[in-house]
């Protein structure tokens, strides 16, 4: 599939800023502080989820100040689109957390399928306990499970189609740098 750049580069000029770059750090700031408060006794295996993942975990990691192991896992379902689909798994996570506490880093918490599906199989794989920290909750009624919440939320935002820090749009702007909505989405 080829890629119109000009349309890549219209969806950023025409996008909404939901929050500046300043405004993202003092919530991935505040994330630290509390993951510090309460995993530091836990040594914990952190699991970055790629790909949307990875900007917020490398930011927060090294605001954590107690040992850690680090891994990641590759679970998709939009798969470059602005809907989800099924989730797929591209690569389940190759570090053992039987009788561990676990601590899960994704960009957003949508419609919590991808979230929900990496719990259920962190728990299933047996982990003493699931920890799950997302930079961002989208805030509508299509919550798969309304009940399952992130114990770390960085921030939350409308219900609009949103790009930058990890989050993408097509593929691209995943380092844009603050978080934007997309013009009509
Ligand atoms: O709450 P949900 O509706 O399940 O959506 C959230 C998931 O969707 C995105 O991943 P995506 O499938 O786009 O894969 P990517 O991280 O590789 O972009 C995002 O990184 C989350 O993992
Ligand atoms: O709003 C979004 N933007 C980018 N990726 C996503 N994955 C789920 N929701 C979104």
């Amino acid at each position: 599939m080829s890629v119109d750049l000009v349309h890549i580069r219209q969806i950023m000029a025409e996008s909404d800023c939901l929050y500046t770059e300043a405004e993202v750090e003092a919530a991935i700031d505040a994330v630290a502080g509390k993951i510090n408060a309460e995993l530091a006794e836990r040594n914990p295996v952190v699991f970055c989820v790629m790909n949307g993942g990875l900007i917020f975990a490398g930011k927060l990691m090294t605001k954590l100040n107690f040992p850690l192991e680090l891994s990641y896992l590759h679970a998709s379902r939009y798969r470059n689109e602005t809907s989800g689909g099924e989730l797929f798994w591209k690569a389940k996570p190759e570090i053992s957390f039987i009788d561990r506490d676990v601590l899960i880093i994704d960009d957003i918490l949508d419609e919590g399928h991808t979230l929900g599906a990496i719990i259920d199989f962190c728990r299933h794989a047996g982990a003493a306990a699931v920890h799950t920290a997302v930079l961002i909750d989208k805030d509508h009624q299509r919550k798969a499970r309304p009940d399952l919440k992130a114990n770390y939320v960085g921030l939350r935002c409308i219900d609009r189609f949103i790009f930058g820090y990890g989050m993408d749009y097509k593929g691209y702007w995943r380092n844009a740098p603050g978080i934007f909505a997309v013009k009509g989405l």
